[in-house]
């Protein structure tokens, strides 16, 4: 895959962040530059998804600076088309089959159609899900469907990923192949940040959050 023509890069500084008013994290710093990714550590309700929601946008720093810098360009807002998001929850409509899905979230991308097919049959195959390309993504596991919702980084092909468990409900080839996708992403000059239990290897930073 080529490099990305409009790296990122993300500088945290003493941030933290609340829920409803209270304190859940303070005093994050780190600089990550295109190419590198962290890994987010620490026990249930240490604050990982807050942490992840806040470098999302979708809640306010509740102190300190985070700076989301084009290489060579004045800073910029997080949620600017740079961003692919992978919550706890699914985005699979049950409905829809694995490709269906892949489709729409194509269209939400902005993935011109005459590139869409391929698009998807690459996501498929880099997941390890091309033989559930047709089923209705009710009749899938957990780790199956999973692995239909990280495809859908494939297809966003954008250079900040912010992941929250990824490999919940995965094998561990699915954490190797978890591992490798994230790896090549840095490889192209994209950044992210992970929280998971598992160890994705030693190219991560390693962010560890207290209770
Ligand atoms: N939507 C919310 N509204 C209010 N409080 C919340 C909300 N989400 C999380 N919290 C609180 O924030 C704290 C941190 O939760 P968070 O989900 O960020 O932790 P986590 O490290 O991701 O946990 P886990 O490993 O269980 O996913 C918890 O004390 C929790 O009660």
């Amino acid at each position: 895959m080529e490099p990305f023509a409009h790296p990122i890069s993300l500088e945290a500084t003493d941030v933290g962040c609340d829920r409803v008013g209270e304190p859940v994290v303070r005093g994050v710093s780190f600089k990550l530059r295109p190419g590198n990714a962290i890994q987010l550590f620490g026990p249930n309700g240490s604050g990982k998804s807050s942490l992840l929601s806040m470098f999302a946008g979708l809640i306010e720093p509740a102190e300190g600076d985070l700076a989301w810098q084009h290489e060579n360009e004045k800073s910029l807002k997080p949620l600017d088309g740079s961003l692919f998001f992978l919550g706890h929850e699914t985005s699979l409509k049950l409905a829809l089959t694995a490709e269906e899905n892949l489709k729409f979230w194509a269209d939400m991308y902005g993935v011109r159609k005459s590139l869409c097919e391929a698009k998807i049959r690459t996501a498929l195959a880099v997941v390890g899900a091309a033989e559930f390309s047709g089923v209705r993504t009710m009749r899938l596991s957990a780790g199956q469907r999973r692995r239909i919702d990280l495809a859908r980084a494939v297809i966003a092909d954008r250079p900040v990923w912010l992941m929250d468990e990824p490999a919940a409900a995965i094998d561990t080839d699915g954490v190797t192949v978890i591992s490798q996708m994230i790896g090549g992403h840095m490889k192209r000059g994209g950044i992210a940040i992970v929280a998971t239990h598992d160890d994705l290897g030693p190219n991560f930073h390693r962010l560890e959050l207290g209770r």
